[in-house]
């Protein structure tokens, strides 16, 4: 049976893209099955990312990956799974269980499933010797050198140095024996791509849908069905946190016509404009901080913008020159005006520091009661612009003490501040705290911004932004005293109360109307 495979799989080889597939004989691409092997995976106590590693680098190769089984340290249950899916998929991949203790056992249970024995395998003991010296056989090291009968050794080029590596990776049928340890795992894999490699090629469009799911599943599902037979996948991944759409919907398939076709088919039945222009949309404005790049992008659009972001970035190259990256910190809440104001800020700092290892600070003064999405909107922006941050909790006046207490370094804060806001009418750029406050300087560089040169900035940027600001909220305080802005709310044809998001208000005077 397994003879028989192997002379297909021989057959295809020989003749590229055309090849035999179990009972279908159209042209289909490379099938795999991935077996992730370890008890410490089941308990929780090790994530295992080796099988993500492996469908990432397996669907660049054109392989189509059909499953993947996670099990337990076990003999007979490893050589059922492997059996089972050797038969299965053109392909087996396993991560894990190679090592010398007695729950590593993935070998025996290999061996298991194709009835074989485990024997020392010749070039391994040879190998074994040089590394760890002659007495190895009597030692537990002498289980790296066994293999099921029938296992062939692969041995990989370091790709830098052009040397063979040290330690093959082993296969036995169509069974590839991967090591557990990441690291391991991804060199053997990375450098023994051509075993994996196919002549097909996965063709992948994707759009980025201002809609419910449930609002586009009737379309999804009508086209899925209609090039199911063409071998087009869709998918539809609803995104939480995004603020500019709500699902991305993929379009795949081996055959570039078909996903063409399919791709159009949605563009024509989705309704109208909920589709975001790709060329309006960056995934990643973070990458594109040139300073120079914000300009250009207002210059025409938004004249008055345009200057105000120029005297902005002013206003922070000043600040960058009286301050050194240690005395300098950002008010950063997560709201929104300090969030436009952190991307301006780090595209300053970037700009006179392009070679800096130490972070920019940020002050987050923490409520006793903070908004669970805008705490999770501080970890992505913590991470997004690798951030240092300080967290201070209590009573604004409070904590800045012991901030002058913990951190005397820090000198000054760049704020988000308006001139709109509540005592901030007399603000300059800087302005040192009242006399009955902790000394710092304040710099407010986006003082004269308008509650509409906010969202502008922010959305045609594509920045993140906390997505209260999407469900009716236009200013945030904690959470016991913030509401949404009743000016947002609108009945839907349904008769359910909504909140149109922050950026939709109209008089910018009713900002704070949902702060208690
Ligand atoms: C670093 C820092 C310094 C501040 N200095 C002052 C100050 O000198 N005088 C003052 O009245 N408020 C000061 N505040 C408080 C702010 O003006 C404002 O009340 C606070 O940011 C809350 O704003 P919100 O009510 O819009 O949420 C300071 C806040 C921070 C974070
Ligand atoms: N808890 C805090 N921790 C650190 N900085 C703060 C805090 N609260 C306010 N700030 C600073 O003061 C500025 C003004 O606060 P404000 O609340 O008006 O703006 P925001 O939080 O950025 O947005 P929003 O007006 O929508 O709440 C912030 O941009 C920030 O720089
Ligand atoms: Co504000
Ligand atoms: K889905
Ligand atoms: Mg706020």
């Amino acid at each position: 049976m397994h003879a028989l495979r192997n002379n297909f799989h021989n057959l295809g080889r020989r003749f590229g893209r055309f090849r035999l597939y179990q009972s279908h004989n159209k042209e289909m691409p490379k099938t795999a099955g991935i077996i992730v092997v370890g008890d410490e995976i089941l308990k929780g106590q090790t994530k295992d990312i080796n099988s993500h590693h492996m469908c990432q680098s397996l669907h660049e190769l054109g392989v189509d990956v059909k499953q993947i089984s996670v099990i337990r340290d076990d003999v007979d249950v490893i050589a059922s799974e492997t059996k089972k899916f050797s038969a299965l998929y053109d392909i087996v991949l396993t991560s894990g269980g190679i090592g010398p203790t007695h729950d590593d056992v993935t070998i025996e249970g290999i061996a298991k499933a194709f009835e074989e024995r485990v024997v020392p395998n010749p070039t391994l003991v040879e190998l074994c010797k040089k590394y760890f010296g002659q007495g190895f056989k009597d030692t537990p090291k002498m289980k790296l050198a066994c293999t099921p009968q029938s296992a062939e050794l692969h041995f990989g080029v370091d790709k830098v140095k052009g040397e063979r590596l040290q330690f093959p990776l082993i296969s036995v049928k169509n069974v590839y024996i991967f090591p557990g340890i990441p690291v391991l795992l991804n060199r053997l894999f990375d450098n023994l791509k051509h075993l994996f490699t196919t002549d097909d090629h996965f063709f992948m469009e994707k759009l980025l849908v201002n809609a419910f799911e449930t609002d586009i599943a009737p379309v999804l599902t009508a086209c899925a069905k209609k090039f199911d037979g063409a071998g087009v996948q869709i998918g539809s991944y609803p995104d939480w946190f995004n603020n500019y759409y709500k699902v991305k919907v993929t379009v795949e398939s081996a055959n570039e016509d078909a996903t063409k076709a399919a791709l159009k088919e949605l563009k024509d039945k989705l309704p109208q404009g909920c589709l975001l222009d790709s060329h309006k949309y960056c995934s990643d404005p973070v990458a594109q901080n040139g300073v120079e790049a914000f300009a250009d992008i207002f210059e025409t659009e938004d004249p008055i913008l345009h200057h105000k972001i120029e005297n902005s970035i002013e206003i922070l190259n000043e600040a960058l020159t009286m301050y050194s990256l240690d005395e300098l910190c950002i008010g950063f809440n997560g709201g929104k005006d300090c969030t436009a104001l952190l991307h301006l800020l780090y595209a300053a700092i970037c700009r006179k520091y392009p070679q800096r290892n130490s972070k920019l600070q940020a002050l987050y003064i923490q409520d006793e009661h903070p908004f669970e999405e805008l705490e999770e909107f501080m970890k992505h922006s913590t991470n997004r612009y690798n951030l240092n941050v300080i967290t201070m909790k209590g009573a604004m006046k409070a904590a800045l003490d012991t901030l002058q207490s913990q951190q005397p370094y820090i000198k000054a804060v760049v704020m988000g501040t308006r001139c709109t806001d509540p005592y901030s009418k007399n603000l300059s750029a800087f302005t040192p705290t009242d006399g009955d406050w902790p000394y710092y300087m304040r710099i407010s560089p986006i003082l004269n911004w308008s509650y509409r040169d906010i969202w502008t900035f922010l959305r045609k940027l594509s920045l993140p932004y906390c997505v209260l600001y999407d469900r009716g909220y236009t200013s945030l305080g904690s959470r016991d005293k913030t509401q949404r802005n009743e000016k947002l709310r609108y009945t839907d044809n349904q008769n359910n109360v909504k909140y149109r998001p922050a950026h939709c208000l109209q008089n910018e005077d009713l900002e704070r109307n949902g702060r208690l």
